[in-house]
């Protein structure tokens, strides 16, 4: 038997690990830790909202800004979530006193979160940890503000912590059908997340054959602005090792392998029974060699579990610096297979280079996403495209999709993808939007109006012009007083109208055309030459038989008279 060198002092006791849940987000990530079962570690929640903290199953807990915000959430804002930590500095120090190592959860976006987290990180590393933070970013359509105080707040976190292991919310949205709800796509968020927090926990505290210590743990998760490219997959029976690695490289957050060909560390770590063999182990490595480059250095670890008994697991971890992840893309047969929720951040790039570093360096610009209906292995309904697309500098070929591979004459970045008419852009059907999250539906509700006011600021002031715009999304409405909508079509005015928002429901247009005040416009609207079509009214009009026709009788009931109202005589 193979002798493997054991080094006792790189083994860490869960006694002097601790779990962090910080904000509603990280409280919900710690929970599921704590329900899909981890031995041993300490859980700590920390949040502003006592409601959610209350109902935390961690055995401690610290409320945030007891005086600050009394009870409540931050309502989005970090500043208060940054004061309201300061107030429970001591209790977190003394929580966190004597821990070796700190995994904190947190969602970034919010108030509590995005302030709170900096401080803790610090508090955690000023008492010696090593700080792993696991933090998640906002949906594309959780809007742009979320999405600004979620970067500000990942810029700190760079610096503050040991590691630092971001997933996107979009990203792993594709976990569940595009059907359904935000709750599905949340608790698949979090159940990826106390995947990788338990498969890291594993990694370096359960001592094994060949352990992993935490500096390949660092050096694998790069503190610069980098994404954690996460898989871990788990089999049993003939072929387990195969079958463990396919289920690793099925992370939505690997794209089947393809962003392991850019990595320069790749942490790999296997857990068997004790009928693990070396020949497995030869084997997986050997199929795993075939998505990692020759030159990238991979940290190996094993370890015998006796609870495993005939399954095989294996950790994939690594990390590639957003940079490089926004511009590398899978090859275009992947691309068809992978879709991306998350056209903002950039996960699917316009332009395919055989080489990666020529797509580096030729690609500066928005790069394009398949259209879902080419992409397998999802729903073909549309994404919600989030009314703050255009702001953020999305451009409509930001989202187009070249036909076919750009050809070796053109360079990646000067090909002109055939642009799909924005007409053709399908918006989920209002049945299917999912629904917006619980938590802050009247905060973001508001935040959306503000903006939607700023943007209202930048648009003529002429109401006439303004409902002109609006009034493409809803070219389907009924006629009435939008019946100057239904009419749009006609113009040929399509594709500015979209940069409005592709009209969410309770978007910009929705809002704006509830708040007017009814008379005035309409009457304007219907006054105006433009609009050729008036309103039917139904008081004046003849009922039943037409004036001057004669009676359509058929075995004495008069078949003018509405059917009902025959029956009722
Ligand atoms: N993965 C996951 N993400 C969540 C969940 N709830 C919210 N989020 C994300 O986390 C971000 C922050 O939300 P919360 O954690 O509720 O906010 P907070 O940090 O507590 O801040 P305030 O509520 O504003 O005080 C949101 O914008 C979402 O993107 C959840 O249950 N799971």
């Amino acid at each position: 038997m193979i002798e493997f060198p054991r080094d006792p002092q790189n083994i860490i006791p869960t006694s002097s690990v601790k779990i962090v849940g910080l904000g509603g987000a990280g409280t919900n990530m710690l929970d599921r830790v704590a329900l899909d079962g981890l031995d041993g570690a300490e859980l700590l929640a920390l949040n502003t909202d006592i409601r959610t903290l209350s109902a935390s199953v961690a055995k401690e807990r610290v409320q945030l800004g007891r005086n600050l915000t009394k009870g409540l959430g931050t309502g989005g804002d970090p500043e208060l979530g940054n004061q309201a930590v300061m107030e429970a500095e001591d209790e977190i120090r003394a929580s966190l006193k004597g821990r070796r190592i700190v995994f904190i959860c947190v969602g970034l976006g919010g108030g509590t979160g995005s302030g709170a987290a900096p401080i803790v990180a610090r508090i955690a590393r000023e008492e010696g940890a090593f700080v792993v933070m696991f933090a998640t970013m906002p949906f594309g359509f959780e809007g742009r503000r979320r999405r600004e105080q979620a970067e500000t707040a990942l810029n700190e976190l760079a610096v503050l912590s040991n590691a630092l292991v971001t997933f996107d919310n979009s990203r792993m949205g594709e976990l569940v059908l595009a059907k359904q709800g935000i709750h599905e796509a949340f608790a698949a968020a979090d159940r990826m997340i106390s995947e990788s927090i338990k498969a890291v926990i594993r990694l370096v505290v359960r001592p094994g054959l060949i352990n992993v210590g935490l500096d390949d743990l660092m050096s694998a998760l790069r503190t610069t602005r980098s994404r954690c490219l996460f898989g871990s997959g788990i089999a049993r029976g003939k072929d387990r090792a195969q079958k463990a690695l396919r289920n690793a490289l099925g992370s939505p957050l690997l794209d089947q392998g393809a962003l392991l060909k850019d990595a320069q560390t790749v942490l790999v770590h296997l857990c068997g029974g004790e009928d693990l063999t070396l020949f497995e182990i030869e084997l997986l490595m050997e199929s795993l060699g075939k998505h990692v480059p020759e030159t990238a250095q991979v940290l190996f670890g094993a370890a015998v579990d006796p609870g495993m008994s005939d399954q095989l697991s294996i950790t994939l971890v690594s990390s590639l610096p957003e940079e490089r992840l926004r511009r590398t893309m899978p090859d275009e047969e992947y691309r068809r297979s992978t879709p991306s929720l998350e056209p903002s951040v950039g996960f699917a790039a316009a332009a395919v280079a055989e080489d990666p570093e020529e797509a580096v360096e030729e690609k500066h610009e928005p790069e394009a996403e398949p259209p879902r209906s080419e992409q397998s292995g999802f729903s073909p309904v549309e994404e919600p495209v989030s009314p703050f697309d255009a702001e953020e500098g999305e451009t409509e070929e930001g989202q187009a999709e070249p036909e076919s591979p750009p050809t070796d004459e053109k360079a990646p970045a000067e090909s002109e993808p055939e642009k799909p008419p924005v007409a053709e852009k399908k918006v989920l059907p209002i049945d299917d939007l999912p629904d917006l999250p619980e938590i802050d539906d009247l905060e973001e509700a508001a935040e959306l109006a503000d903006e939607s006011e700023a943007k209202a600021e930048d648009k003529p002031s002429d109401p006439e012009e303004e409902i002109e715009d609006l009034d493409v999304p809803f070219a389907e409405a009924p006629p009435g007083p939008r019946g100057k909508a239904a009419a749009k079509p006609e113009t040929g005015k399509e594709p500015e109208a979209d940069s409005q928002g592709d009209l969410e429901p309770g978007s910009k247009p929705e809002r704006k055309a509830a708040r007017e005040p009814k008379g005035e416009s309409d009457e304007s609207l219907f006054s105006s030459p433009k609009a050729g079509q008036g309103e039917l009214t139904f008081d004046s009009g003849p009922k039943g038989r037409f004036e001057g026709s004669d009676p359509s009788l058929v075995d004495g009931e008069d078949l003018d008279v509405p059917a009902f109202l025959r029956r009722k005589r």
